[in-house]
């Protein structure tokens, strides 16, 4: 479970970004966060993932406080996300499959079994064919596809994805909020950020509204 208990966060010399902000987000849920631009979407995201630290509350990932763990211990609390991003931040000079690869052999995961989860990666995300293809011979949906490919490929238990459908054209986000909903078929839990009012109201799923830092629904 993900809990947040009256966070909030000021950025070293920058005003109030998120103000008691309380919630908490189940094991499988799929959760949208939603607001306009500067609303804090993407510091609500970090403080999720522990990129950065809540100035004052409370953040729970399972059953650990992010604010009270050693530095050291942050990079396995970070194992259980899987990051997506609008850019992707793709390796452009590697091909799809060196790029899914990158965070397996970063865990020292390499050869046969590394073959076979990065294979396994691309089935989900409809790119089983365009292992030895160059990103940039991809359509943006399908960069973005391998972007989650290279997110999921170390089978985390949150996935978090910052507006990932933003450059996207109408088709190619539903078929990437398709594989979001996919993988939370399976028991992961699924956090995205977006300001596309369209994808939210097709859902159905429970969204975290921010208004200029604060918490509306
Ligand atoms: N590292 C930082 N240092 C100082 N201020 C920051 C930092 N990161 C973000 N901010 C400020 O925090 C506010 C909220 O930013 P954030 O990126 O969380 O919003 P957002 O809702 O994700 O916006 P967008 O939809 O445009 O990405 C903005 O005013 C931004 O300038």
């Amino acid at each position: 479970m993900i809990k947040f208990d009256q966070v909030s966060k000021r950025y070293p010399g920058s005003e109030q970004i998120l103000r008691n902000v309380s919630f908490s987000i189940e094991p499988g849920e799929l959760v949208f966060v939603a607001g306009a631009s500067g609303a804090g979407k993407s510091t609500l995201l970090k403080l999720i993932a522990a990129t950065e630290r809540p100035t004052s509350g409370t953040v729970l990932i399972g059953n650990q406080n992010v604010s009270k763990l050693r530095a050291a211990a942050l990079p396995f609390l970070r194992r259980k996300f899987g990051l997506v991003f609008q850019d992707h931040k793709l390796l452009y000079d590697r091909n799809c499959f060196e790029n899914v690869a990158l965070p397996l052999y970063i865990n020292g995961i390499t050869g046969h079994e590394a073959g076979k989860r990065i294979r396994a990666a691309l089935d989900k995300v409809g790119l089983l064919g365009k292992e030895k293809a160059m990103p940039i011979t991809l359509s943006g949906g399908e960069q973005q596809r391998l972007a989650i490919a290279r997110a999921v490929v170390s089978r985390p238990s949150i996935l978090i994805a910052d507006e990932p459908t933003g450059n996207l054209d109408e088709g190619y986000a539903e078929e990437i909020m398709g594989i979001f909903y996919a993988f939370q078929q399976v028991g992961v839990t699924v956090i995205v950020a977006t300001h596309d009012q369209h994808e939210i109201a097709n859902s159905g799923a429970r969204v975290l509204r921010l208004e200029q830092g604060t918490l509306t629904a």
